[in-house]
């Protein structure tokens, strides 16, 4: 558990926005050292315009911005890079220069007028080069790299800067999924072993999930929530944000799932224990309309399950079956040309799957036994 520090940067009923107009009014943030504060919220919903704001790139509107309790306005230029630095990924621009170079005008709040690297600041871009892994093409071209690769040597020029506090807008659109695991786990040391504070916008949920100390979500017009992500996402609140009409977002397993096979159901699949969920998405990518149960609905397979299918029978969770489950699910069974069965075994809580499975051997049902787990991984 983190102790209760003061805190280190807090925006005052901030309104941020372009000429003069506010976008967002009142964007109240309190974060601590060694914090991070994520921003979610839908494109064009805000978010670069706070970071912006924060980061001194965009004048308020209203309010003040406090670092260590002084107002963010008394500070000069010089004196804010030495406790801020700002990755704006959509403005990486190509410029003559190497990489090893636009790491090193990190440096730069503390080499003078003249920008000459001293021992110390050569160290601190090699550490930090290696730090995010991008010291082998420290001698390319910046505008001869990937995007991925550029967005790596903007966070390695961020991080010789030595800051206190980190804004960074959408620092792992480009990144695999390895560099983006290798991005917030770095983030995550520097945090925790530096004390760094760290505002950052994303659009991967699951991630901002997993990094947050606080989650703010703005939707375009206001901030709409801010709390710990368990506070946040709660179950349909992603779905309202974003304003999806297509699909679906599952808070608690972070899934997203097209829309469900419209039409009557022709499948029943008997599932559980997530051995459903391959099954479900191949009927959905096929456009088969399906029925499933009975399930648990704190059953791996129940997100996608409602998600995908035209009816799930289930159940509470740790509760005996009720009879008017199973009849519905007989129903539904017997409307169904074909059973998918995706059990091999039958354990105690399954036996009603399993006299689903006997009901429709005795309907003459066509059955197919979906694929074991290690033949869907194509073992
Ligand atoms: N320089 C500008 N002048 C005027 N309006 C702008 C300017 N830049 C952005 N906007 C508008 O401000 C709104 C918020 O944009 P912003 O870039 O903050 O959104 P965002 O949440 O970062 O979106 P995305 O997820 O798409 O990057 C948008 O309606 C956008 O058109």
């Amino acid at each position: 558990m983190k102790t209760q520090k003061p805190y280190y940067i807090t925006t005052e009923k901030i309104s941020v926005g372009y000429d003069g107009k506010p976008l967002i009014e009142e964007v109240e943030i309190a974060l601590r050292k060694g914090e991070i504060l994520t921003l979610l919220g839908p494109n064009g919903a805000g978010k670069s315009t706070i970071l912006k704001s924060i980061a001194r790139q965009l004048s308020l509107i209203a309010g003040t911005v406090r670092l260590d309790g002084e107002d963010m306005k008394s500070l000069t230029g010089a004196e804010l890079s030495k406790k801020m630095a700002v990755v704006m990924t959509k403005r990486l621009r190509g410029e003559l220069m190497t990489c090893e170079d636009v790491v090193a005008t990190g440096r730069y709040p503390y080499t003078g007028r003249f920008g000459v690297l001293r021992a110390e600041d050569h160290a601190a871009v090699q550490n930090a080069m290696e730090l995010v892994q991008v010291a082998e093409i420290g001698d390319s071209l910046f505008d001869r790299i990937s995007d991925g690769q550029r967005q790596r040597v903007m966070l390695a020029r961020a991080i010789c800067q030595e800051p206190e506090i980190l804004i960074l807008d959408e620092p792992t659109s480009y990144l695999d999924v390895r560099h983006k695991l290798e991005f917030l786990s770095i983030l995550q040391k520097l945090c925790r072993e530096r004390e760094l504070t760290v505002i950052l916008s994303l659009h991967e949920l699951e991630l901002a999930e997993k990094i947050s100390d606080r989650i703010l979500c703005v939707n375009g017009r206001a901030v709409d929530r801010i709390g710990t992500p368990e506070e946040v996402m709660t179950a349909g609140y992603i779905t309202e944000l974003y304003g999806i009409r297509m699909g679906s977002y599952d808070e608690g397993s972070s899934d997203m799932e097209l829309t469900a096979p419209e039409g009557t159901p022709q499948v029943f699949v008997i599932a559980g224990a997530g051995s459903g969920r391959k099954i479900y998405r191949r009927l959905q990518r096929a456009g088969i309309p399906f029925v499933t149960g009975i399930l648990y609905e704190n059953d791996l397979d129940y997100p996608v399950a409602k998600a995908l299918a035209a009816e799930v029978i289930a159940e509470h969770p740790f509760e005996p079956v009720a009879q008017e489950k199973i009849q519905a699910a007989k129903k539904q069974l017997e409307k169904c040309n074909r059973v998918i069965c995706c059990r091999e075994n039958f354990g105690s809580l399954e036996t009603y799957q399993r006299e689903l499975l006997e009901y429709a051997e005795q309907l003459g049902k066509r059955i197919e036994k979906s694929e074991s787990p290690e033949q869907q991984r194509g073992c």
